[in-house]
C-alpha cells in the first residue's frame, strides 16, 4: 500500500508536469488541495509517526515564549546560556542537545521563556530525526529564532523556512484577508475586492470541491492564492508566527560581509560565544512579540512599574488584564479557586480608570472590552 509520503511524492511529480492555464486551473487546485490534506495526515500525532511535541514540550512560563531553531551546531544553546544564564550543553559535535532547554529573561518588566532545541536537518518535517516534535514546540511558541551560522550558505535559510512551513507554521506574515461562511445551499458565491491576479474562480471550485464544501460565501479581501485559500480552509492545522533571524558567529566574518548581512530583512547579527550585538536580539524580540505592559494603579496612589501584567496582543482587553492580576501565591496554587476569585472581582467590576495610549483623556473610565496599549496605568474600581 503507498504511505502518505508515496502520495505527497506522486501529487508533486504530477503538479511538476503540468502547464498552468486556463484548461488546466481546475485540475491544479485539485491537487494543491489534495497534497495539502495528505500533509496534515502526515503531521496529525494519531497518524504512523506521530508528529506532537509529546514528551518534548516542557511547561510553558513567563509572558511569552521564544523558541531556537536551527540546523546542529549554529550556536543555539550557546545563545540560552548566553541570554539566560541556564547552562545548556555546546559542543563542536552535532545534536549535542537532545532535549526541550527552558530558560528566562526579565526584558523590560516581561518574563520571556527561551527554549533551546534539538537540532533539526532538512526532511526534519517529514519524520527525519527528531524534527517534527521539535518543530511542534516551535509552532506553539510566539516567537520563533532562527538561528543560522554566517559561515555556512544562505539556502540554509531557505531550507529551515521550508521545514516550518511544510508544518503549517506562516512565518511573518498575517493570516489571509479571505473569509469563507459555509451555508446548506445556494452553491459558491465568490467575492472579491481587489482583482484577483494569481487565481481564478475554476482553481477557487476545485479546492472547495476537494473539501467537500460545497455552499459557502467566498469573500476574498487581499489578491490571495490558492495557498492562501487552503491556509484558511486548514486554518486548526496552521499558527502564524514571527520569526527574527539570528544571523550567529560573527566573530568570525569580515566587517564587509557583515555588511551584507544587515541588508537581510528581520535578521540580527549576532556573537553568541561574546554576547555581541544581544541588546539589539532582545530589541527585535521585543518589537515582534508585541506585549503590552499594563501597571496597576491602587486608588490614591502611585502606580506599580515594577510589576506590569504583561498581556498578549489580541488579549489586552480590561478584562484579560482583570484576569491575568497576579493573586497571592496560596491562591496560585489552587487555580480552581483562583478562577472564583477572578469571577468575583469581575461581578463587583464597575469600571476602570484608564491613562495611556489607549485613551483619549487621560483617566478615563473604561468597560471591560476596553483595549490597552502597552504601558497603560490602570485603576479598578468596584461597584
Ligand atoms: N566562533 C563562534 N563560535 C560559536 C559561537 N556560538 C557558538 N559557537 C560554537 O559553535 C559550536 C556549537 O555550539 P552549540 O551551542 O552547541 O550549537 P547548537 O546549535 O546548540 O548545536 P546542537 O545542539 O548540536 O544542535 C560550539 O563549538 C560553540 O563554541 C559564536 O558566536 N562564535
Ligand atoms: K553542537
Ligand atoms: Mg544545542
Amino acid at each position: 500500500m503507498a504511505t502518505t509520503v508515496d502520495k505527497i511524492k506522486d501529487i508533486e511529480a504530477e503538479m511538476a508536469k503540468t502547464q498552468k492555464n486556463k484548461a488546466t486551473s481546475f485540475h491544479l487546485g485539485q491537487l494543491k488541495a489534495k497534497l495539502a490534506k495528505l500533509k496534515r495526515e502526515l503531521l496529525t500525532p494519531s497518524s504512523s509517526g506521530g508528529g506532537g511535541g509529546a514528551g518534548f514540550d516542557v511547561a510553558r512560563t513567563g509572558a511569552a515564549s521564544v523558541g531556537f531553531i536551527g540546523f546542529p551546531s549554529v550556536g543555539k544553546s550557546t545563545l540560552l546560556t548566553k541570554l539566560t544564564g541556564v547552562h545548556s550543553e555546546a559542543a563542536a559535535y552535532e545534536f549535542t542537545t537532545l532535549t526541550t532547554t527552558p530558560g528566562q529573561v526579565t526584558y523590560r518588566g516581561a518574563a520571556i521563556q527561551m527554549l533551546d532545541l534539538p537540532g533539526i536537518i532538512q526532511g526534519a518535517k517529514d519524520g527525519k530525526g527528531r524534527g517534527r516534535q521539535v518543530i511542534a514546540v516551535a509552532k506553539s511558541c510566539q516567537l520563533i529564532f532562527i538561528v543560522l551560522d554566517v559561515n555556512k550558505p544562505l539556502t540554509d535559510k531557505r531550507v529551515i523556512e521550508q521545514e516550518l512551513e511544510g508544518f503549517g507554521i506562516r512565518i511573518n506574515k498575517e493570516p489571509p484577508n479571505l473569509k469563507i461562511t459555509k451555508k446548506d445551499k445556494g452553491g459558491l458565491n465568490i467575492t472579491s475586492t481587489v482583482p484577483l491576479t494569481h487565481i481564478d474562480h475554476d482553481e477557487i471550485k476545485a479546492v472547495m470541491h476537494e473539501y467537500r464544501i460545497l455552499s459557502a460565501d467566498i469573500a476574498i479581501r487581499c489578491d490571495a492564492t490558492v495557498d492562501d485559500l487552503i491556509d484558511v480552509i486548514e486554518a486548526k492545522s496552521r499558527s502564524y508566527i514571527p520569526v527574527v533571524y539570528a544571523l550567529n558567529k560573527i566573530d568570525s566574518i569580515s566587517i564587509e560581509e557583515l555588511d551584507l548581512l544587515y541588508r537581510i530583512p528581520n535578521a540580527c547579527p549576532i556573537s553568541s560565544e561574546h554576547g555581541w550585538n544581544i541588546d539589539e536580539l532582545m530589541e527585535l524580540m521585543w518589537d515582534k512579540l508585541q506585549l503590552k505592559r499594563v501597571y496597576t494603579k491602587p486608588k490614591g496612589r502611585q502606580p506599580d512599574y515594577e510589576a506590569p501584567v504583561v498581556l498578549k496582543n489580541g488579549r489586552d482587553t480590561v478584562e484579560d488584564f482583570v484576569r491575568l492580576q497576579p493573586l497571592d501565591k496560596l491562591i496560585k496554587a489552587n487555580p480552581a479557586k483562583c478562577n472564583s476569585i477572578h469571577k468575583s472581582i469581575l461581578e463587583q467590576f464597575k469600571h476602570a480608570a484608564v491613562w495611556g495610549r489607549s485613551v483619549k483623556h487621560q483617566g478615563q473610565l473604561c468597560g471591560l472590552n476596553h483595549q490597552l496599549e502597552d504601558e497603560d496605568i490602570i485603576t479598578i474600581i468596584k461597584k
